[in-house]
């Protein structure tokens, strides 16, 4: 069996052409553009490449976009006081703040301080609370992305395994909620999890999403199943790949994602969802 491969990439332009036709109209009708401020801490080069992305995305969908690029010793007052200042802007609907932040700073309170309404990313407690209630606001985006993904591709869902590999805010613990919410049965393994291929041979859709370059080993997939590969991770040599050993993967799957080209363009076509939803919102 070859895999069929979940082009991402053009998926995700389909999404941020319709992104962009509703804003035109938006306008059109005589409303302001979706605004978005992109904050930025620091220098780490794979966030600054997913910032320059963001905006990039945003600009081409007609958005308002404030990039905010902050020194690496900003002091966790200075970033509260820039969150406090956009709350309170009624041009910007939505608030990102790329993670991670450098390892002085408190991710967790800076999110708390993030107005729930424009919390584009979904990570305030707020938002995270309500996808566990089965009743989601502004959703994550990653995890948002590989359900449109999987929606794509007709996933039956219910009667499915799914067993997501990595338990982070980001991904892990959100995916679950959503796959719960579709009725399929989850299974979370995270760092302490003994006898991983055990677990992935079982999985109808497998979602790796560890960081942890070629940490599945592509001979566990279950036959026909679904692979969802979230890592991305740059080798030496400069390529990037994913935490599940593709070759040997998509010789055994039904349905896999590439990496690049899979997860990653989804992660910010959702986010420009999010914000026209959240500016959609707060029309009133
Ligand atoms: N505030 C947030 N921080 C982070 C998030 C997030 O959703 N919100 N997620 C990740 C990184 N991420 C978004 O910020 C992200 C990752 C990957 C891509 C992407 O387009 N990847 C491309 C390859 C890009 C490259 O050349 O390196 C692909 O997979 O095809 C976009 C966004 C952590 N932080």
């Amino acid at each position: 069996m070859t895999a069929q491969i979940i082009d991402g990439k053009s998926i995700a332009l389909d999404i941020r052409r319709e992104v962009a036709e509703q804003v035109r109209q938006r306008t059109a009708s005589g409303k302001r553009p979706p605004g978005l401020a992109v904050v930025l801490v620091g220098s780490d080069p794979a966030s600054s490449v997913y910032v320059r992305k963001k905006r990039e995305a945003c600009e081409e969908a007609g958005f308002h976009a404030e990039d905010h690029d902050l020194d690496p010793n900003t002091t966790q007052e200075t970033l509260n006081a820039l969150i406090e200042q956009l709350n309170e802007d009624p041009a910007i609907d939505g608030i990102l703040v790329q993670l991670p932040l450098p390892d002085h700073l408190d991710a967790d309170e800076m999110l708390l301080r993030i107005r729930p309404d424009k919390d584009v990313d979904g990570f305030h407690p707020y938002n995270v609370g309500r996808l566990c209630q089965r009743k989601p606001e502004l959703r994550p985006c990653t995890p948002a992305g590989i359900i449109h993904l999987l929606d794509a591709i007709g996933t039956p869902y219910k009667g499915q395994h799914a067993v997501i590999v990595g338990a982070s805010n980001i991904v892990g613990r959100p995916m679950t909620m959503e796959l719960l919410l579709k009725g399929t049965t989850v299974t979370v393994t995270h760092r302490f999890t003994g006898d991983l291929p055990r677990f992935v041979a079982d999985a109808d859709l497998l979602i790796a999403a560890a960081g942890k370059p070629g940490l599945i080993d592509g001979e566990w997939v279950k036959p026909g199943s679904t692979v969802i590969d979230v890592g991305i991770n740059r080798t030496e040599s400069g390529k990037l790949i994913g935490d599940v050993g593709f070759d040997a993967a998509s010789r055994r799957a039904g349905w896999i994602t590439p990496v690049p080209g899979g997860v990653g363009p989804m992660t910010i076509a959702m986010l420009l969802r999010n914000t026209l939803e959240a500016a959609n919102n707060h029309d009133g």
